[in-house]
């Protein structure tokens, strides 16, 4: 005998852009969106008896994506996760819980003869501004919001040392090293009790993506660095005393390795220690350095 342990469904990958005129300005605004949503309740039918009368079709949650997105802002993702999910569980009976991925494409204005323009933009790179929002019918409103694929370097200004040393162990002490990372910072939000209250905090979902983006980047830069594992606390506990609303901030950092090339065998060329200047980027192996920073007192899953 079996029986069906969990289910959810829905469409993933729907992608959207959406212009934002200001017809007193003329100036436009772009916001690309990857959504996924999928759906929880009693949709048991549907696996086990071939019942479709449950089913809200996975192409009709991608219309209500648009939809909702024409008629409501998109930003900040978190409210518009929110706005989508909500829906769901009010206008479906059976649905008990919608889960909404969202995650945002970053494209930066345009500067032009060192002005900025009204409707030209950039993609900077691969980072993307991300959140994960669970609206759960009766318990309230989850928001877990992120950056990811946010790729730093610096050239000195990084240590690393004291570390075990054994019969394993070929690593040679460095007190100057290049540091490198793609950041994957996320925090998470207090529980929110519903569409309301999310709406209510309205203005705290893009001022803690700015303060753990500002944090990040300049506790990277200004730190020395004693390893990732110092740093990357260092930038948890400034973004939990920045907004009062987080339980928690997580990071996932590979250590993307650079290695100092010795070429002294040819004519004696010094390239290593205080005369490196020429690295090797290395794509793999590499470290990757994770924690997730509470409130004292609290312990989460990682
Ligand atoms: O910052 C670091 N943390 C480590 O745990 C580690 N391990 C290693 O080989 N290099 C580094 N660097």
């Amino acid at each position: 005998m079996s029986a069906l342990a969990a289910a959810r469904y829905g469409k993933d990958n729907v992608r959207v852009l959406k212009v934002h005129r200001d017809e007193k300005t003329g100036i436009q605004t772009v916001v690309e969106m990857t959504v996924c949503v999928l759906l929880e309740g009693d949709i048991e039918t549907s696996y086990t008896k071939a019942d479709n009368s449950v089913v809200v079709a996975t192409d009709s949650i991608k219309n209500t994506v648009f939809i909702t997105a024409k008629q409501n802002p998109v930003t900040p993702p978190e409210l518009f996760g929110s706005i989508l999910g909500t829906h769901f569980i009010e206008k479906y009976n059976h649905i008990h819980a919608a889960h909404v991925n969202i995650v945002t494409h970053r494209w930066v204005r345009m500067d032009v003869d060192g002005k900025p323009h009204p409707h030209s933009f950039i993609k900077p790179g691969s980072e993307t501004r991300d959140v994960q929002v669970d609206v759960i019918e009766g318990k309230g409103i989850d928001i877990n919001s992120a950056i990811n694929g946010l790729t730093v370097l610096k050239s000195t200004g990084s240590q690393f040392w004291g570390f075990v040393r054994d019969e394993y162990t070929t690593l040679k002490e460095t007190w100057d090293r290049i540091l490198s990372t793609d950041v994957a910072a996320s925090w998470q939000w207090r529980r929110f009790t519903g569409l309301a209250e999310v709406k209510a905090h309205f203005e705290k979902f893009n001022a803690a993506w700015e303060a753990a983006r500002a944090i990040t980047l300049k506790t990277f830069a200004e730190d020395n660095s004693a390893s990732v594992q110092a740093t990357m606390y260092k930038m948890g506990e400034q973004i939990l005393a920045a907004a009062p609303l987080l339980d928690t901030v997580s990071y996932a950092l590979p250590n993307n390795h650079f290695f100092e090339i010795d070429l002294s065998w040819h004519k004696g060329l010094k390239n290593t220690g205080k005369d490196a200047e020429v690295y090797a980027p290395q794509s793999n192996p590499n470290g990757l350095i994770k924690c997730t920073v509470a409130r004292s007192g609290q312990r989460a899953k990682l």
